[in-house]
């Protein structure tokens, strides 16, 4: 499968019914998640893989990641109507039987697994929302994927937080992600932002 066609059938993927701001609930646009894919892929951290999506929302990653051959996938979310969006959109390309569907917090997770993927939130709603994902990811997996907002002070608390906790970053990736408008507090039609998606590895 190529990169674009990738990022093509992500995009074809229904989205959150009813997002819930407290949660952060908009989802990774799909030439987004395909970057972050193709990048795990390339470096061999997918295929034959297990992987764990965290935070998994309607399953654009975890879908993505299944169909590019990792060997299993838990999509970790705790909210249970985006599960129920995720398992028909999984159904919908063929590769439920790949990913197990864990109704849970983050923290709560643990399963041995190879690769941690994931879109935490970035903590404009709830400051700081993005660590209990980092230090579960650190905690599980020996390479990790995850997407942060591009501003200076994010990227200060990446570098720090990476390093306290004994991982270091290997790869940082800048690129534009659209949310559309879908809170009450949202001026914008579709609102334009820069990401970074990183892949961290134990140092
Ligand atoms: C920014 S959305 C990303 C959704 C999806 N991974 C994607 O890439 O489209 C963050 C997701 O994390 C979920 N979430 C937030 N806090 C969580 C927690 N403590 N435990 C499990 N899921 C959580 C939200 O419900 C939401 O689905």
């Amino acid at each position: 499968m190529k990169k674009k066609h990738l990022a093509m059938l992500l995009s074809k993927l229904r989205g959150f019914e009813r997002p819930r701001p407290e949660l952060e609930q908009y989802r990774t646009p799909g030439d987004v998640a395909a970057e972050l894919l193709w990048l795990a892929y390339s470096l061999d951290d997918v295929e034959g893989k297990i992987v764990a999506d965290l935070g998994a929302g309607t399953g654009v990653l975890s879908i993505g990641a299944a169909l590019i051959g990792a060997k299993k996938v838990y999509a970790v979310e705790k909210d249970e109507k985006a599960i129920e969006v995720a398992r028909e959109n999984a159904r919908s390309l063929g590769v439920e039987d790949k990913i197990e569907f864990i109704n849970a917090d983050v923290s709560e997770f643990s399963r041995k697994v190879d690769t941690v993927i994931m879109n935490p939130p970035f903590g404009s709603q709830n400051p700081h929302a993005d660590r209990p994902f980092l230090l579960k990811a650190f905690e599980l997996g020996d390479a990790v994927y995850s997407i942060h907002l591009a501003k200076p002070e994010v990227r200060r608390f990446i570098e720090v937080f990476t390093r306290d906790n004994g991982f270091k970053i290997t790869h940082r990736l800048t690129l534009p992600f659209e949310i559309p408008a879908q809170f009450h507090f949202h001026r914008k039609r579709i609102e334009r932002i820069l990401v970074d998606i990183y892949r961290f590895e134990r140092d």
